[in-house]
């Protein structure tokens, strides 16, 4: 049983209309809105970058004038420092500025991507989350939305130096000697010639391994770490090191392979950017075309300050790189959660007559295409407890689950009040449908507001009678501060008296459709009186649809259907069904004799603490 218990919210507030509906926004339209900050952050670091390129020319100029006959003009002199350090002023503010813009940017940025997944995982069917822990949701809205930060507050700046720096610089060379400029890009032609290299599909082979062999490296940690109770009760601690170690080994296999063949064109690359080699290829080429007579030698100090501006972007888009990677793959799986397809809200919400439940030919297969509710025909009356029995995996919990629409069918419909599900608007249909699923949910709250979430301004007088009929009043008063407790922090509580407090929920809730799945795992006495006496206290109008693993609760039941293989097999009354003696009665003596040996069907669930 998977179901998420998320509390019937009655007073949810409804999703603002359009958040998190119609299709997926992606990256790019996500950006849209910030294009003009982003404009504001690439035109602010080109200038920043240009005017850095004032010192260096000032030193060029002061340097040529200096150096060239005759003697030298000091206002000329005094000029050109003034405009380089103007140059560095410029640059300094400007960067500066666009640095904070691309930051706040970013912040910006990365709050809307909360807002859409928000959005998003408000209105995804819930039956989703629960193939999914919740780190795993908790990652993407947390972790993955941080990592895109080098993306927004760096990539485009750096990308800005990275090609305006180096052109500005190529312009200024060959208008001051081309075939020196042609020379002091020999490095650079060299490392991009080496990056072909790096790209054949044996490379790309092996760096598709490494991350795989990384990805095996961690799932085996996590596996060792989430299944360690079970490794060390049953003694499988050897089995599970063992396939750590195989991880560990195998990755130390793929990374010397990996290394062995890419060092060798990683460092050849490093080093030729290198400022020692850019140098030697500059000092080496200008002293050839002093020599020759060429060039005046004066011409040799721009190329030896920016030749090496032309490598030294390339290189720090290298360092950059696995940021970037990292951003790329976590901008992937956002996109992921906003492409999940939400269940659509009707425009026009119909209103249902009444709480009569019908499925019409229900058929519903999860995301492998295997159908588990192959054509369910089924009425709920109101007033009437139904019990639904059958094996293990027939399909118990899918069915009870799309009542409160945790999935739409892929066939037939689910009706309310006449009313088909997808026509009610989300706020009415859990202003009728309350649940109790054995995977309860509790929040990190006080345990009155724990029961009190669907209506959270019922007086402490309802919480505590609605406490009381689900048989948790007494083991709240024994808590460190009683209602105020606060769940998970002041307190945990065990499976059974979790899935009390969400009785007391769905007590208190009141809502004309209960659905239960009556615990297996946390089948305490306790547990199984609130369940009952929930069951009995029930007004008499309710529709009420059980999975009934006890058998008193079977025989409390008005109408008893029996599910296998995804249809029904059997339905009637109790005793119509007995004296049927067909495939009911079996299961009713197969559970007797269990019963009586002691044991009870389906508690294989572990506990969890609350
Ligand atoms: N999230 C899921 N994705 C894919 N298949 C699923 C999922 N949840 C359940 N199933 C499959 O659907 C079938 C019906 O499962 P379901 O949990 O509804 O049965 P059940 O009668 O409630 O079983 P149990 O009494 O053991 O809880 C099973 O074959 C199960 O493997």
């Amino acid at each position: 049983m998977s179901a998420t218990d998320l509390a019937p919210a009655r007073e949810r507030p409804a999703p603002p209309p359009d958040a998190g509906a119609g299709p997926a926004p992606g990256m790019t339209g996500l950006l849209r809105p910030y294009g003009w900050a982003f404009a504001a952050v690439v035109l602010l670091q080109m200038v920043g970058a240009v005017a850095g390129l004032a010192p260096l020319l000032a030193v060029v100029e002061v340097g040529r004038v200096l150096l060239s006959p005759g003697p030298a003009d000091p206002g000329h002199v005094w000029a050109v420092v003034t405009a380089g350090a103007a140059g560095l002023l410029v640059r300094l503010l400007f960067t500066a500025a666009s640095s904070g813009i691309g930051h706040v940017l970013d912040g910006e940025v990365q709050l809307a991507l909360r807002r859409r997944l928000a959005a998003r995982l408000g209105r995804v069917p819930i039956g989703w989350f629960s193939r999914r822990g919740s780190g795993e949701v908790a990652k993407v809205v947390g972790e993955d939305v941080s990592a895109v930060h080098p993306f927004i507050a760096h990539a485009p700046g750096e990308l800005v130096s990275a090609f305006v720096v180096p052109l500005v610089s190529l312009v200024y060379l060959f208008a001051v000697d081309w075939r020196l400029t042609l020379i002091t890009l020999i490095p650079v032609a060299l490392a991009v010639a080496m990056v072909p290299l790096m790209m054949v599909p044996a490379r790309l082979r092996e760096q598709e391994e490494f991350d795989a062999a990384m990805g095996r490296i961690a799932d085996s940690t996590v596996e060792f770490v989430q299944g360690i109770a079970v490794v060390k009760a049953f003694g499988g601690a050897e089995r599970a090191h063992r396939r750590f170690i195989r991880a560990a080994d195998d990755f130390v296999d793929v990374f010397v392979r990996w290394v062995r063949n890419m060092s060798l064109i990683a460092a050849a690359m490093q080093l030729a950017l290198s400022p020692p080699f850019v140098l030697l290829v500059v000092l080496i080429g200008g002293a050839a075309l002093i020599t020759s007579g060429g060039m005046a030698p004066a011409d040799l100090l721009p190329f030896m300050l920016l030749g090496l501006g032309l490598t030294a972007p390339v290189a720090a888009l290298g360092h950059g790189f696995d940021d970037l990677q990292a951003a790329r793959r976590a901008a992937g799986r956002i996109k992921d959660v906003l492409e999940v397809a939400p269940l659509p809200e009707p425009a026009e919400p119909a209103s249902p007559r009444g709480h009569r439940v019908e499925l019409r030919d229900v058929r519903f297969a999860y995301d492998d295409g295997r159908e588990v509710l192959r054509g369910i025909d089924l009425v709920l009356e109101p007033g009437t407890v139904t019990a639904l029995v059958g094996p293990s995996g027939s399909g118990k919990s899918t069915l009870v689950q799309l009542l409160p629409r945790f999935f739409d069918p892929v066939g037939g419909s689910v009706l309310l009040g006449g009313v088909d599900l997808r026509e009610l608007g989300s706020g009415e249909l859990y202003r009728k449908v309350s649940f109790v699923f054995q995977d309860v949910r509790l929040l990190r709250a006080p345990v009155a507001d724990n029961i009190a979430l669907a209506v959270p301004h019922a007086g402490h007088d309802e919480v505590v009678r609605a406490a009381r009929l689900a048989g948790i009043h007494d083991r709240i008063l024994e808590l460190p501060r009683g209602y105020d407790t606060v769940i998970g922090d002041d307190a945990r509580l065990s499976g059974g008296e979790a899935q009390r407090v969400a009785i007391a929920r769905a007590l208190l809730a009141d809502t004309p459709v209960l659905v239960l799945d009556e615990a297996t795992a946390f089948a305490d006495p306790q547990t199984e009186q609130a369940v009952r006496r929930a069951l009995a206290t029930l007004d008499g109008d309710r529709t009420v649809l059980v999975i009934a693993h006890r058998l008193e609760t079977v025989a409390d039941a008005d109408t008893v259907v029996m599910l296998d293989n995804g249809s029904i097999v059997e339905r009637g009354s109790p005793a119509e069904l007995m004296a049927r003696n067909g495939r009911f009665a079996a299961f009713w003596r197969s559970r007797r004799i269990a019963g009586a040996a002691g044991t009870n069907g389906g508690q294989e669930r572990g506990d969890e603490s609350r």
